[in-house]
Formats: structure tokens, C-alpha cells, sequence
């Protein structure tokens, strides 16, 4: 890794953002707003992008002109850009028009003893370039003025020590480390207890190392624009083809804002949410809260929204994602469990589905622990029988939990941070967990076992699975024989994952001793619910993440992944879309242009009234296949191929759904292609495999259409067509013409289109053999009228043409 971050002639930085970074040292106290503008007053309109900072106080961390830092390799600038992106708390892309020059500014709070509420806030939701990644834990890097390559080295290693540590909670320990200011940097990064050392090493080596001594690590430039980490996937559809998609459903077009890209989308809000996120929402569009609606009022209702936020009190079922009529685009769920929302029917309806998977982990975790010491000692019984006027310190006496056995069933975030904090009860803790890294336990130094050995050695048992078909009643009569008598059990996973009545027997003949619960099958449960009721039993009211922080986080992360959402990013947090990680998502940003692009030219080259069945995928790469997501890229060429044809919207949730419900067969392949071992792709190729096409030179010799493209300098480029080889951009449309290969062809068409004002962006020709068959495709900025293609398909030599509309 290489880290360069002087200018060419050895300066550190322009004068231009020398003044820029006094301006806004001067504004360090101020509010985030008069900084993010003054930002942009200072590169001038034309200059920047959109600068999106909010409220608290700011400071500049990194400004740097790209242009002229010394040339790296993409590869590099794109890897520590993710980096960066996903680990500090707001990034701010001033991008110019002129893609060599970008700005790149991150912004950061700048004490690190600032509340991680508050660091929420800053992260960047607008309609820039760069997503956070969504935490709640502080990740600040603040770079001083002169910074030098060996010295961001250091932060690197730092950064890659404290990447390594996801799952920080906000109190985890803060590693500071300040050299003076007039020489270097300061840097702040979290990291768990058992990183703090490393990162510490790490962070005190800053200035220590010779500068520019070995290779480095860079943001620097490419002649490629920037990486673009907002990349939009459409999973806002076009009016039209939204419009003809409740149509062509049977259901009434509904005459409202949705699909309108201009109009300000609704969200319904139908559950209690923070005040922060509402506020974002606010922001961006017409929130509606109304909440204990009904079943039947939530479905009245949900045609005029875009957007549904709800908690665990809602079921989103598939009746509403019917009612919608296919306006509803996303349904957030603010909090961990999605077990409440019909997830096959979101898919099926293109609805994408997000929750707040991080924001409430804590607040969990410490309900538990909050239910295991007062279950333990007979806080609440004891406290009920103290408010009917008794003292009854007899029969209230507790056990012991140092030195007890707790199972923790379910390793995932909640679970692991109750081992952690049991542990530190003095409690010997086990784990059961079948999807679980062992060296995630082993860090924690808890014994990962199988299902049985966990609950018949443990004297609690804590259960912290999701609710799946697997999960449902996993704890039944059958479980409760293996398990030890006189076992104590904790519940605030849900309330589905016990069998409720085989629970009550297994308190009432003792082999239970007592249960503390917070979650129950029905919730509210009724009134006479027998486990509510039980004497042995302590009970509340789903409130695991009820906690004034883990609500005000939880608010303002689901707002911004539905914010997210509906401007058509990607969601980080997507439950029924495939999730990628920003920085691969960017390498892949071009490829996802020219799959879609693929998929779409292909399309058009089947003669009418051939159906296509099979679609077959060849992606053409250097990288190891697990290293390599191609779910975008199938999704996108779905979506290319079945859009032209049909009323259907395709995004990537519905994508996999709506090519299997129209029998369309796709496969993929990978060819190992060690010639462009930086390139996460050397090429991608679509054969559409038994169809007859208009433009028989579009089949290969095996009768399938095949088309291949290529990413080159960044722009998706059409490669090969049937067996031709040829070079276009993918640009604007494109013509197809097969011809005898002879002198004055180009000159031929170029008139004609000439004399319509088509402008011409690319032509190439691929051909057999000289004076022999050849491809002739021309890129055209404008659609020709039907006269000039029929002049075109005139020409003598022309034997087949055909127009597509990419
Ligand atoms: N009571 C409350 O207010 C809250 C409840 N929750 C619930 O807590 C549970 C855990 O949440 P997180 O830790 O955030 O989820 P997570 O996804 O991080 O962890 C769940 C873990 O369960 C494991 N798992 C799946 N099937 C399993 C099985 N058959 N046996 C054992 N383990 C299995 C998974 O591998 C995963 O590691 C969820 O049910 C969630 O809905 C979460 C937050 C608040
Ligand atoms: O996040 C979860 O899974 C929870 O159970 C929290 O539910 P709530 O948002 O408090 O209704």
C-alpha cells in the first residue's frame, strides 16, 4: 500500500486550499451549515458539488485537488477512497465539471469526546457522491495541513486495524494520539479494548517514519473521474413503465406523486420514531405519522406513499404491498427483525426492504443483561411484593450468576455482546450459533457448540436468533427435556422462537426455573397469558431497544437508508437486495452501465414472435470467483432484457423474481482472463440462446445472439457482435449495418445522417477478411427518422441493418 499525498513539485498543498482550510479552521466552532457553505462559495458554484453537513461542530479534514497529486493507479485511489468513505463521519465530494479535479473533503467532529448521537448527524445524506457507512460508533480521521505520505501510512494502518473491529460500541476506548499541530496530524480512531494497543502503535508511529521512503499509498488521481460511490441502481421507476406496470397488473393507475421524479415522495411513518430521523425525512419529503392504524387503514392508506416506516408493531403483509399498487417503493424497518414484513411479497412487488441493523445492538444487549441479573435476584417480584406493603427478604432470595454457565444461542450482534458483557459478570460463557465464525467467539473467548451440548451444560440460557421457519418453536417440549433442571431463561430475540405453552409446562414442573422475557408470540400478548402471568416469569413489553439513544439512532439511520432508497441508491442496509460494500460497488459502477446496456441491445436483436427462454452469462475476469459479486450485473442485464419487451419494472430486488416468473432461464459462467488483473472485469458476454434474430450477424456460429462488451477508460464499449469484432461506445443509439466490406461506406452513411443533423459519436467496423462481410456500428446522439434508415438500408452494398435504442 502507497500513500502519497504531496503535490507534484513537492508541495504539500495549493494555496487555494491552504486559505480554504484557515477559512475553515476559523469556523471550527461554528454550526455545520455556514461551513458547508462557505465550502462552496469558496471553489465557487461551478465548482463544487453538493456540500451536505449537518448542525454541531466541524472541521476540515482533508482537502486536496486530484489533479495535482502524483498519478496512481486506480486501483489504489479507489481502495483507500472506500476506506476513507466508510470510516469517517462525513465526506464531502466537491466534484468540478472537470473530472480530473475533484475535491475531496472529509469532514469530522472535532473533539473525539463528542457524543456518537451526534456523529450520527454528520454523516452525509444528501444527494452527493459519497455514502457513510451506517454506525454508530466513532470512526473520525482528522488530517492536519501537512500531512506527509509516511504519516497517512501510519493512519492506514490504523484504519485497517480499526476496520477490522465492526463492531464497535460507541463507549468502546478512543485511541488519541496528537503530535503538534504546526508539524503534522492528529488522528482519532476507535477500537475495541483488544485493538486499542495496535491502534494505539499505530496512530504514536505518525511522523515517525521517513517520509516517501517506500512505496505509498494514494488518493491521488487517475485520469478516470473519480470514483462514484452514490451509484444509482433506478429502483425509482420511470412514470411510464410504472404506470403500465399497475396496469398491465390489473390495478388502477393511481394518479399521485409516485414515480414522479420531481414531486416530493410521502412517507408513512407508522410507528413512534426519534425526532432526528423524522426531521431528515422531513427534509426530503411529506412524512405522514399516523400511527395504530389498523390493518385495513394501513392498506387505505398505503396507494398514496412511497415510503413505510415502521417498528415491530406493524405486519407489513402482502395485502399491503396489493394496496399500494405498486407505489410503494420502500418499507424501512426501523430496528433489527424483519420477521413483521412479507418479504417474498416485497420482492415480488420490487419493493425494496431496509432496516437499522446496528442502531439498536447495544440497547439489546443490555435488556438482556438487565433481565438475567434482575430474573436472577427477584427484582421485580420482589419490588411488587415491597409496593403491597410486605418485606419478604425469605422468599426472595436469588442465585449467584459468577462462575454459572449462560448459553448464548444466537452469536450474532446482539449475542455476542452479551457474552462480553456476561463475561464480565465473571460468567463462564458458551455460545450455539451454526452460521457463526468460530474466531469471532474465540476473540471473545466463548466456546462455540452444537445445539444440544449448549443447552443441556448451561444454567441460563439466553436466546438471540432471528425468527425464521427454522427458529419458529425451536424451543418445544422436546428442548426443554435436554435441557438442565432448574434452568433459568432469557428471551428478548422473539417471542416465536419458544413454544409458549411448552414453556408454561416446563416452569410448572420445574424443569425451568424462571424466564424473563421480552418478547412473546402475540404482542401484545392477552391479558390472561398464562407465561405473563406465572409467578416465575418476569415479563416487559418489547423493550429491548427502547432506549432514548438507540431510538434516536436507530430514527436517523432508517431515515437515511429510506432517504437513500428512494433517490435510487443502493442501500447499505438492504434486506431483500443484494448488499454491497460501497468500494466494490464503485469498481463496479461501469460494469453495471454496460451489463444493463447488453442486456438491452441484445433484446432488440430478436426477430418478433421468437421468445427468448435461456440467457446465458459469460463474465470474462482475472479475479477469483468469490472475490467477484456478479448479482448486480445479472440483475442489470435482466433488467436490459426484459424492460424493452415488456410493462414489467425490473430493479435488483425483483430482478431474479421476474425472470424466473416469465420462464426466463439465466446461467452464468466465468472464463478465468489473467490479461487485466486490475480490472474486476476483462468482459462481459450475453447469448441469448434459440431465438432467430433481425440481424443474423448477431448469431454465433452455435445460433444464439450473442453481444460482448468491454469497460474501457471507464465507459461501457460494445466489443463483439455474433462473431464480428467491433469498437463502440454505448452511448446514445446505435446502428448496425452488415455490408460487403469496399471503400465509401462510412462516407455513405455519415451523409445521409449528415443531412438529418445526426451526430455521429463513434463508428467502427469489424470484418471477416478484407473486401469481405463486415459489421459496420455507428453510435448516434439522435434517433434517425424512418426515411434515413431506409436510405441507409438502401445502400447496394448494405445487407442487413437494424436501429437500437439503448
Ligand atoms: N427485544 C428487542 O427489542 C430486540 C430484539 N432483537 C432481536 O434479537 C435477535 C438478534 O438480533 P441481532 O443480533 O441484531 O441479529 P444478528 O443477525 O446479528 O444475529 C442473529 C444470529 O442468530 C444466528 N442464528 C440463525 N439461526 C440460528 C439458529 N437456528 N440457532 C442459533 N443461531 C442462529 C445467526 O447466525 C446470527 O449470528 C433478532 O431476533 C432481533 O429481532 C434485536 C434488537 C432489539
Ligand atoms: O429491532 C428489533 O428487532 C426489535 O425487536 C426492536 O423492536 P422495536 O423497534 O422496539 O419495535
Amino acid at each position: 500500500m502507497f500513500v502519497e499525498t504531496r503535490t507534484k513539485d513537492g508541495k504539500a498543498l495549493d494555496d487555494e486550499t491552504e486559505e480554504a482550510i484557515e477559512k475553515l479552521k476559523t469556523m471550527v466552532e461554528n454550526d455545520g451549515k455556514p461551513a458547508a457553505k462557505a465550502l462552496q462559495s469558496m471553489f465557487g458554484k461551478e465548482k463544487s458539488g453538493k456540500v451536505c453537513c449537518y448542525g454541531g461542530t466541524i472541521t476540515l479534514t482533508i482537502l486536496k485537488k486530484y489533479e495535482e497529486m502524483t498519478t496512481m493507479q486506480e486501483k489504489h485511489d479507489q481502495e483507500i477512497f472506500g476506506i476513507l468513505c466508510s470510516h469517517a463521519m462525513a465526506v464531502i465530494g466537491l466534484r468540478t465539471l472537470n473530472p480530473c479535479q475533484y475535491y475531496l473533503a472529509i469532514l469530522c467532529v472535532a473533539a473525539p469526546t463528542v457524543h456518537p448521537l451526534r456523529m450520527q448527524v454528520f454523516k452525509c445524506v444528501g444527494d452527493g457522491y459519497i455514502t457513510c457507512e451506517a454506525t454508530t460508533f466513532m470512526r473520525v480521521l482528522w488530517f492536519g495541513r501537512d500531512m506527509q505520505s509516511a504519516d497517512a501510512l501510519c493512519l492506514y494502518k490504523a484504519i485497517a486495524i480499526s476496520r477490522s473491529t465492526e463492531e464497535l460500541s460507541p463507549k468502546d476506548s478512543i485511541c488519541y494520539s496528537q503530535t503538534p499541530l504546526d508539524q503534522v496530524v492528529m488522528a482519532t480512531i476507535t477500537a475495541r479494548a483488544s485493538h486499542l494497543s495496535l491502534a494505539a502503535a499505530a496512530a504514536s508511529n505518525l511522523s515517525s517514519v521517513a517520509p516517501l521512503s517506500s512505496a505509498s499509498l494514494s488518493f491521488a488521481s487517475s485520469r478516470s473521474p473519480p470514483p462514484f460511490l452514490g451509484l444509482r441502481l433506478a429502483l425509482t421507476p420511470k412514470t411510464p413503465s410504472f404506470c403500465k406496470r399497475t396496469e398491465g397488473r390489473g390495478l388502477p393507475v393511481e394518479a399521485t406523486a409516485a414515480g414522479s421524479s420531481s414531486a416530493r415522495p410521502t412517507i408513512l411513518v407508522a410507528e413512534k420514531l426519534g425526532e432526528a430521523g423524522l426531521e431528515l425525512l422531513r427534509g426530503f419529503a411529506n412524512v405522514d405519522c399516523s400511527y395504530n392504524l389498523a390493518p385495513e387503514e394501513l392498506c387505505a392508506k398505503i396507494s398514496l406513499c412511497d415510503a413505510l416506516i415502521v417498528r415491530s408493531g406493524t405486519k407489513v403483509t402482502r395485502d399491503v404491498f396489493e394496496a399500494s399498487k405498486g407505489r410503494l417503493k420502500v418499507v424501512g424497518r426501523a430496528g433489527v427483525g424483519i420477521d413483521n414484513v412479507d418479504l417474498q411479497a416485497a420482492t415480488e412487488y420490487g419493493c425494496l426492504v431496509v432496516n437499522a441493523p446496528t442502531a439498536n445492538t447495544v440497547a439489546a444487549a443490555e435488556h438482556g443483561i438487565a433481565l438475567l441479573t434482575s430474573m436472577a435476584r427477584n427484582v421485580a417480584p420482589s419490588d411488587a411484593s415491597m409496593k403491597a406493603g410486605k418485606w419478604q427478604r425469605n422468599k426472595y432470595v436469588g442465585v449467584s450468576l459468577v462462575g454459572k454457565t449462560l448459553a448464548v444461542m444466537g452469536f450474532g450482534k446482539v449475542g455476542s455482546e452479551v457474552a462480553r458483557r456476561a463475561k464480565g459478570l465473571g460468567m463462564h460463557v458458551i455460545a450455539h450459533d451454526p452460521y457463526a465464525p468460530a474466531e469471532k467467539a474465540r476473540a471473545i473467548g466463548v466456546e462455540l457448540l452444537s445445539f444440544d451440548e449448549a443447552i443441556s451444560t448451561a444454567d441460563f440460557i439466553s436466546l438471540h436468533m432471528p425468527l425464521t421457519p427454522t427458529t419458529s418453536k425451536l424451543f418445544n417440549d422436546e428442548t426443554f427435556a435436554k435441557v438442565k433442571k432448574g434452568v433459568r431463561i432469557i428471551n428478548v430475540a422473539r417471542g416465536g422462537v419458544i413454544d409458549e405453552d411448552a414453556l408454561v409446562r416446563a416452569l410448572d414442573d420445574g424443569k425451568v426455573a424462571q424466564a424473563a422475557l421480552d418478547v412473546f408470540t402475540v404482542e401484545p400478548p392477552p391479558k390472561d397469558n398464562r407465561l405473563v402471568m406465572h409467578e416465575n416469569v418476569t415479563a416487559t413489553p418489547h423493550l429491548g431497544a427502547s432506549t432514548v439513544e438507540a431510538q434516536a439512532c436507530v430514527a436517523i439511520e432508517i431515515a437515511e437508508a429510506v432517504i437513500g432508497a428512494l433517490k435510487g441508491e443502493l442501500a447499505a442496509t438492504a434486506v431483500n437486495a443484494p448488499m454491497v460494500a460501497a468500494e466494490v460497488l464503485s469498481e463496479l459502477a461501469p460494469y453495471v452501465i454496460l451489463a444493463e446496456k447488453l442486456g438491452r441491445l441484445a433484446v432488440q436483436l430478436v426477430a418478433g414472435g421468437s421468445g427468448i427462454k435461456g440467457v446465458k452469462i459469460v463474465y470474462k475476469s482475472a479475479r477469483d470467483p468469490d472475490d467477484l459479486d456478479t448479482r448486480i450485473l445479472r440483475a442489470m442485464i435482466t433488467k436490459g432484457i426484459i424492460e424493452p419487451i415488456s410493462s414489467a419494472f425490473v430493479n435488483i430486488v425483483n430482478a431474479d423474481y421476474t425472470a424466473k416468473q416469465r420462464g426466463l432461464r439465466i446461467s452464468e459462467e466465468r472464463i478465468f482472463h489473467d490479461d487485466s488483473p486490475e480490472a474486476p472485469l476483462d468482459s462481459i458476454q450475453v447469448q441469448l440462446t434459440n431465438v432467430e434474430s433481425k440481424f443474423a450477424s448477431a448469431l454465433s456460429d452455435a445460433g444464439d445472439i450473442r453481444v460482448e462488451g468491454k469497460v474501457k477508460d471507464g465507459i461501457p464499449h460494445l466489443t463483439l457482435v455474433g462473431s464480428f469484432t467491433v469498437d463502440v461506445s454505448l452511448e446514445g443509439s446505435l446502428i448496425l449495418c452488415r455490408q460487403v466490406d469496399q471503400p465509401g461506406m462510412i462516407g455513405y452513411v455519415g451523409r445521409i445522417l449528415g443531412d438529418e443533423n445526426i451526430n455521429i459519436n463513434f463508428m467502427s467496423v469489424g470484418r471477416t477478411a478484407p473486401r469481405k462481410q463486415a459489421i459496420m456500428a455507428i453510435g448516434v446522439d439522435e434517433e434517425p427518422n424512418k426515411e434515413s434508415l431506409k436510405k441507409i438500408g438502401e445502400i447496394p452494398a448494405v445487407e442487413e441493418f437494424v436501429f437500437i435504442e439503448l
